[in-house]
């Protein structure tokens, strides 16, 4: 699948949003990544995600564990591994807490793991799925995702494998373009915000 064909999906599948965004990290967009409206769609989820199970396999080669952020990326993290033929485990949150693996999930001694993303914009949600592994037995080999907004900016501390790669402005809240600050902001994620 090129970059033109899970773009193409999203866009039929109603995914490419355009408005007023805050974004999970507090920054504002006028571009948001509604990656539901691809997991509504199983065949369509399991055909995007198929195609980042090959380019997973390509960069890491042998992957027994995929390990996804919730909630957005518990779906295609479980239907990658269904590709990879790997398990799927998830990290999550109770409010105001960080990351972590919980309902008795582990990375085994000698495992290989993969973290599977589906939207990356600053990295701040994966780089904190990644600090909830770093005590597990098994090695985190590197990350994946869907989408990487960040231009490939995003720094995870690990190589970062995406099925397509776009550079997605994003304003602070005391920056935004005027044609922005003239609509209502919506924030979709599940993230709280400071203060909310
Ligand atoms: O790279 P970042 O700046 O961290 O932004 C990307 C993250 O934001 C979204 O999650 P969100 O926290 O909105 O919640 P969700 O997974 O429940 O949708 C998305 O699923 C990524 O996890
Ligand atoms: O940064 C985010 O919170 C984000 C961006 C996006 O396009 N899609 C999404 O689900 N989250
Ligand atoms: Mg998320």
């Amino acid at each position: 699948m090129t970059s033109d064909d899970v773009l193409a999906e999203f866009r039929s599948a109603g995914a490419l949003l355009e408005g007023h965004f805050v974004l999970s990290s507090g920054l504002h967009s006028a571009v948001f990544l509604q990656k539901m409206a691809i997991f509504t769609d199983p065949v369509r989820t399991a055909r995007v995600c198929g195609a980042l199970a090959e380019r997973i396999t390509d960069r890491y080669g042998r992957v027994d564990y995929v390990v996804s952020p919730a909630i957005g990326g518990i779906v295609p993290g479980y239907e990658t591994a269904r590709a990879l033929g790997a398990k799927a485990i998830f990290v999550e949150r109770d409010p105001g807490k960080p990351f972590a693996l919980r309902r008795g999930f582990q990375i085994p001694k000698g495992a290989r793991a993969v973290m599977v993303e589906d939207i990356v914009t600053t990295g701040l949600s994966s780089r904190e799925c990644l600090a909830a592994l770093t005590a597990e037995p098994g090695e985190v080999v590197g990350a994946a995702c869907l989408i990487d907004r960040s231009g490939g900016k995003a720094d995870l501390g690990l190589p970062l494998v995406a099925l397509v790669t776009l550079d997605i402005p994003n304003y602070p809240a005391d920056q935004l373009p005027p044609e922005l600050a003239a609509i209502p902001a919506v924030k979709p994620g599940s993230r709280a915000l400071p203060g909310a």
